[in-house]
């Protein structure tokens, strides 16, 4: 039901600002990460990604990405460690990218712009006992994100990429586990931190982002298929999915910290 609200208020306005006041507030994602201004933090933990492959459950096509969805009625997989305090359990994982290989992150590097970009999305099961109560919470989310850029073909994505036949429109759905997300990880965990949004409608600032600073290797192949991907229900007028990322936001006084 909250998605549905999620992505049917995402249709209502060709404009977020005007539907979502929010979309103009101050701690809005994503954000162009100056490597310069990011503060050192000694406080900072590593991050520590503990995921059951049996938790993954299906992989959708939700109109806007592709996503796999994990079971998280209990604390079978979960991201501990890093800027959070306590637990927060793994929902699903989806990407962002663009119409050429130029462009289709939503954060930037120092005004650069990869490929693409994974999100691996977790809610504070510690505090809070559904996603959509940790959703509308300053501390609700944690979002992994890990960049993606060109070059050799990824086998770990491949495991997603070969399963986009099946989903190619909007609605659809298929089983997909035995998925331990960690597959998609580069080798190093270091990272970014910083306290933004959804980068979606209705953009609820409630996301501790943790955005690691290695990017992973795809080939040009994987990413133009994740395009080809229909954001049209079967019957439609099929149209491609060419592009899903939100542009850098203001960052509005927030500090960027790094371990
Ligand atoms: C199950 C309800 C939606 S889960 C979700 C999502 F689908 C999404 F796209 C983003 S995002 O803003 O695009 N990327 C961080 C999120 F943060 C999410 F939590
Ligand atoms: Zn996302």
């Amino acid at each position: 039901y909250f998605y549905k609200i999620m992505w049917s208020a995402m249709s209502q306005s060709p404009h977020e600002n005007s539907v979502f006041p929010v979309a103009n507030g101050d701690r809005q994602s994503p954000i162009d990460i100056k490597t310069e201004e990011a503060k050192y933090d000694p406080a900072l933990l590593p991050i520590s990604p503990n995921y059951d492959p049996t938790s993954a459950k299906v992989i959708l096509n939700n109109g806007h990405s592709t996503c796999v969805e994990f079971d998280d009625t209990e604390n079978k997989s979960v991201l501990r460690g890093g800027p959070l305090s306590g637990s927060y359990r793994l929902r699903q994982i989806h990407f962002h990218w663009g119409a050429s290989d130029d462009i289709g992150s939503e954060h930037a590097v120092d005004g650069k712009k990869y490929a693409a970009e994974l999100h691996v999305v977790h809610w504070n099961s510690d505090k809070y006992s559904t996603f959509v109560e940790a959703a509308r919470q300053r501390d609700g989310l944690a979002v992994m994100a890990v960049f993606l850029k060109i070059g050799e073909c990824n086998s770990q994505l491949k495991k997603i990429t070969d399963r986009l036949d099946a989903i190619r429109a909007k609605g659809k759905q298929a089983l997909f586990t035995n998925f331990d997300p960690s597959c998609l990880l580069p080798h190093s965990l270091d990272y970014w931190t910083y306290l933004g949004s959804l980068t979606v409608p209705p953009l609820l600032e409630s996301v501790i982002w943790i955005i690691l600073r290695e990017p992973i290797t795809v080939s040009s192949e994987q990413i133009a298929k994740f395009r080809s991907l229909l954001c049209t229900a079967e019957g439609e007028a099929a149209c491609c999915m060419l592009r899903n990322y939100r542009p850098p936001q203001p960052l509005k006084g927030r500090e960027v910290r790094r371990n």
